[in-house]
């Protein structure tokens, strides 16, 4: 990696995520600098990953050319407003992974509207190198910057740049809520499950394997989703009969509209904590 040493500010669950996934890549651990208010958390992150960690981000971001922000998004404007005068120093080059927050925001709140900023929204499975991001970067991020940001990211699984930023609030909600949406369903498909009479091993070993098998073939093969769904269903068949429960039950309508709430969630997170 060039761009020197990565700063995180704020070592929690998605900043874990994501230097799970860098150091398994291969990328030095003494060259990731984790700033994280929790003690706990800095000790965990530094016996797993062996990274160095700071209570402080101006002691992380010390010699550090690219700053990861991952901080919740209502604590985002100070956390930038306490870095901004070593920003105007050092112009790092700023990676989001904030929902909500806009590129203007986080450039205007460490105190150079000219910053290069690249807002991304990952998801958690980049702990495995399997995750998703959506990348979108402001007109300051040069093509090597724009390069650097992508192969940071891409240690954590896909990447997808998008042109248009106000889409980054749909990226957050297909994507980077998207995991908790599977758990949702793997949950329900275990208590239903032992409802029907299964041992609650039995249920949790079935489903799970379910979903990482269905996952799978809708990555592995050229098949797409509805045509995937079509074969699992026999005419007059069981999967007939959950099917038509679950479209009976307004399914897609259910899944667009919490797309959608995420989706406003996201921007109202950008107003709000203006
Ligand atoms: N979780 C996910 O699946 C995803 C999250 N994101 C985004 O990632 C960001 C972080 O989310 P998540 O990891 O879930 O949240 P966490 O709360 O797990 O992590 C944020 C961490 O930052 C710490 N923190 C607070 N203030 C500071 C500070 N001034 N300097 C350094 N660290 C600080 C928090 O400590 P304390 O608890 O004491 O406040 C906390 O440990 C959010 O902006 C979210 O939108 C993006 C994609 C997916
Ligand atoms: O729930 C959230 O706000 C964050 C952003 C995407 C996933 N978790």
């Amino acid at each position: 990696m060039n761009n020197g040493d990565i700063a995180f500010i704020g070592g929690g669950n998605m900043a874990r995520s994501l230097i799970g996934g860098l150091v398994a890549q291969g990328h030095a651990a003494s060259a990731i600098r984790v700033a994280e208010p929790v003690p706990a958390l800095r000790d965990a992150l530094r016996a797993d990953f062996g990274v160095a960690v700071f209570e402080s981000g101006a002691e992380a971001v010390a010699g550090a050319g690219t700053w990861v922000l991952a901080t919740k998004p209502q604590v985002l404007r100070e956390v930038c407003e306490t870095l901004a005068t070593q920003a105007r120093m050092v112009r790092p080059l700023v990676v989001s992974i904030a929902a909500g927050i806009t590129t203007t925001q986080i450039a205007r709140w460490l105190g150079d509207a000219g910053l290069p900023v690249v807002r991304t929204m990952p998801n958690t499975p980049a702990l495995l190198g399997a995750g998703a991001t959506g990348l979108y970067a402001n007109a300051a991020v040069d093509a090597t910057s724009r390069h650097f940001a992508e192969t940071l990211l891409s240690a954590a699984g896909t990447t997808v740049w998008i042109d248009d930023e106000a889409r980054m609030d749909a990226v957050t909600a297909v994507s980077g809520s998207g995991p908790a949406y599977v758990f949702l369903l793997a949950e329900a498909m275990i208590a239903a499950g032992m409802e029907e009479g299964l041992p609650a091993e039995a249920a949790r070993a079935l489903a799970l394997q379910t979903v990482l098998g269905a996952a799978r073939m809708l990555t592995e093969s050229d098949v797409d989703a509805a045509e995937l769904r079509r074969r699992v269903t026999s005419r007059g068949g069981t999967t007939q009969a959950a099917i038509e429960t679950f479209e009976a039950g307004g399914f897609r309508a259910l899944v667009a509209s919490a797309i959608h709430a995420a989706r406003v969630r996201g921007a109202a997170l950008s107003a709000a904590n203006d």
